[in-house]
């Protein structure tokens, strides 16, 4: 198969979708691999590197896009991107469809296969090329909130350990999945005063077996949530409904009733985040105001640190583009279930079903549409 990784053109976007070893591992089972030029460059993944590994340089996205059975990307197509994909090209990388539905017009008027990232699934239902993303996102999310709450960054001018004497910042996380655990990791470690919410009572049980009674467990009971939030310094939006628009745990008349110059880090923001006022923000211009609240929610955090998010991602992605490639796209997707979780557009056709619950479309389910 030929595989093409093209430049990410999103805001302050570095991360690549594969690296020079991935390259190799393709080669050598027989495959060829199109490499943007300067794909890589800015995280010390060269152009020369990728070409020793076997790869072919072209210069344009152009290129990439026409001559490639399969894009392995990182963010969501840009529309510029959506223009380029064609009707049998796989494209596997983040979609995040549900509050999106031009791109979803795009990739269902483009004929593609386009495979999500954050829906395949592992047993148990874990989401594992979600997964690293989300121990990155969770782990920035408290130093992003840490910096913001500093006066100069519009915040209320608060060490988020506190010294002796004087008490730390009060962080509420909502969600205690993925995100939800590296932000207590995280948050914990500065010495910050902490609670996390979630309506899943074995994900709290874990957490209390971990921490005691150093952290305070709380089920997502939207009374108690308005009462945290209220005197929260820090919240973090860290709930996900998998593939789904995130439910709006906190409203726009709850941020009216914060604190001034409390920090919200929404996590949950590419999926459309869980704060009324939520709206995506880039690395260039993190934040804003509502209500004296500065909201933090920027769609692509793990970008910032596109070199250690580029290794944490394609060593999840990377047995899943060797299956796509050495059984062909519709093969590998009637094979393994899991990967068919992440199927959300084939050849014209929705099979999402949160997708188009979120956007009131048909679907048909992948399993239905594969075996057609
Ligand atoms: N902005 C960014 O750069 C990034 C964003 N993310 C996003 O962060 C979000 C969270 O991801 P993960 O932690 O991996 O998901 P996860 O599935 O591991 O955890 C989500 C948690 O939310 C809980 N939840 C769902 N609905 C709830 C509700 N109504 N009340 C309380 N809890 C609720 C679930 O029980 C679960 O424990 C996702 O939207 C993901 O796409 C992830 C990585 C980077
Ligand atoms: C998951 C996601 O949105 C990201 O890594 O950018
Ligand atoms: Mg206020």
């Amino acid at each position: 198969m030929i595989i093409g990784l093209p430049q990410e053109v999103k805001n302050n976007e570095y991360r690549v979708g594969l690296t020079p070893g991935n390259v190799r591992g393709l080669c050598q089972q027989g495959h060829a691999v199109l490499v943007q030029r300067g794909s890589g460059e800015q995280i010390g993944l060269t152009d020369e590197s990728y070409r020793l590994a076997g790869a072919s340089l072209v210069n344009s996205a152009t290129e990439v896009f026409s001559k490639a059975q399969m894009i392995v990307k990182v963010k969501e197509p840009q529309p510029q991107e959506c223009a380029m994909l064609r009707e049998d090209q796989i494209l596997f990388t983040y979609l995040h469809l549900a509050p999106d539905p031009k791109q979803t017009q795009a990739l269902l008027a483009s004929g593609a296969t386009c495979i999500a990232y954050e829906t395949v699934t592992s047993l148990n239902g874990a989401l594992p090329l979600l997964a690293p993303m989300s121990e990155v996102a969770g782990r920035m999310s408290i130093q992003a909130a840490a910096t913001h709450l500093e006066k100069t960054q519009g915040g209320q001018g608060i060490l988020m350990a506190g010294v002796p004497g004087v008490a730390p910042a009060k962080v509420v996380i909502l969600g205690a999945g993925v995100v939800g655990r590296n932000a207590l990791q995280m948050s914990v470690g500065m010495g910050a005063d902490v609670c996390i919410f979630d309506r899943d009572i074995e994900r709290l049980r874990q957490i209390d077996l971990h921490y005691g009674n150093r952290v305070r467990t709380l089920y997502a009971d939207p009374l108690l949530v308005e009462a945290h939030v209220f005197e929260a310094d820090v919240v973090i939006g860290a709930v996900l409904l998998p593939g789904a628009a995130a439910p709006k745990l906190v409203t726009r008349e709850m941020v009216r009733k914060m604190k001034s110059g409390a920090v919200v880090v929404d996590v949950a923001i590419d999926q459309g985040g869980c704060f009324e006022t939520s709206k995506p923000t880039t690395h260039a211009e993190p934040t804003y105001l509502v209500d004296g609240v500065l909201h933090y929610c920027v769609a692509n955090m793990p970008g910032a640190v596109a070199r250690t998010s580029t290794f944490a991602l394609t060593n999840a992605t990377f047995p899943y583009v060797e299956a796509l490639a050495n059984r062909g796209g519709v093969m590998a997707l009637i094979h393994d279930h899991h990967l068919r979780n992440g199927l959300s557009v084939h050849r014209g056709v929705l099979t999402s079903a949160p997708v188009a619950q979120a956007q009131r479309l048909d679907f048909v389910a992948a399993e239905e549409l594969l075996a057609a």
